[in-house]
């Protein structure tokens, strides 16, 4: 079995290294290309994959075929490999807003599709991501494609139509998680906290926090009010957080990200 990856940036990277770490295959067994060298030579280096600068070389030699290349370049990638492709190659798109229909019909052939929506926190064996299949894949291809997301963190099969919800959350939304966490350590250097140590302890805090919804399985606002003592510190915070529109700053970023996968 072979996996191919166009295009090795964040999230190309952030896959392979779920990927080795969850020893599915062998290290050369994956095949990756980029237009430019320097990133070829790093992930050749780490992790002992094959590299070449020709997408038609890693498009025609690879089972599983991921094209992680930015969604303005994918018309030309697609057209560049698309005669390349065996037909039995599982095509696997991670693009915001472009759906199977589009990519169907830019492949012109018939070809086995999944779009997917991962993460970067894939890098950390943590990801989320969503996929969806095309109707010529069957149970085989939903199992391979499970085995390969589930690598690098949990998968879920979602309605198309629930795309681009999914890019504005769990897409998008570790960029609003990080600027939290900025945000949480600022707060704590202004009352006197040394920096390394406030990223250090907000990262944690927001793990922690993570954990707890999951772990507990209850609604996160009963995590919340455990924290709240009454007349204590945490409700002071609550407040001036609603005072100033946090939640619906945060509805309206995963709403934006999600339009702008939309299309709109
Ligand atoms: N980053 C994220 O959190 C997520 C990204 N995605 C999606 O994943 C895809 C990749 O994103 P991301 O990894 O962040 O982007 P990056 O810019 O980090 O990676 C894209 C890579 O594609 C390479 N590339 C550009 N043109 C070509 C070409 N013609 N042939 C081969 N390689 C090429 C770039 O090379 P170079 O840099 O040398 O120009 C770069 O290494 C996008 O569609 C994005 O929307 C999906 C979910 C999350
Ligand atoms: O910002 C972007 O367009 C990509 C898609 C989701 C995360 N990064």
């Amino acid at each position: 079995m072979k996996i191919g990856f166009i295009g090795c940036g964040n999230m190309a990277q952030a896959m392979i290294k779920g990927i080795i770490a969850a020893k599915w295959i062998q290290n050369e067994d994956i095949l990756v290309s980029n237009h430019t060298s320097k990133k070829l030579e790093n992930v050749k280096e780490l992790y002992g994959v094959r590299t070449t600068m020709d997408n038609c070389v890693v498009a025609g030699n690879s089972d599983i075929l991921v094209l992680c290349v930015k969604p303005k370049v994918y018309s030309m990638i697609i057209e560049e490999i698309r005669r390349v492709v065996k037909p039995e190659t599982l095509i696997v798109s991670i693009a915001p807003g472009i759906c199977l229909h589009q990519l169907e019909t830019q492949f012109e052939r018939v070809h086995k599709i999944v779009r997917c929506m991962p993460n970067t926190p894939a890098m950390v064996n943590e990801g989320c991501t969503a996929y969806v299949m095309n109707t010529h894949c069957d149970q085989a291809d939903q199992q391979m494609i499970e085995k390969l997301l589930s690598c690098f963190g949990i998968a879920s099969c979602v309605d198309e139509d629930l795309m681009d919800a999914v890019t504005g959350l769990s897409g998008s939304s570790p960029a609003f998680v990080y600027m939290f966490i900025e945000a949480l350590a600022d707060g704590a250097v202004h009352e006197g906290m040394p920096r390394a140590m406030a990223y250090q302890f907000a990262a944690q805090t927001v793990l922690g926090s993570a954990k707890m919804v999951l772990a507990s399985g209850n609604h996160p606002g009963v995590c919340k009010d455990q924290v709240c003592s009454p007349a204590g510190t945490t409700i002071e915070g609550v407040r001036t957080l609603e005072a100033n529109g946090f939640r619906s700053s945060v509805m309206e970023a995963v709403i934006a990200a999600s339009r702008k996968s939309r299309g709109e």
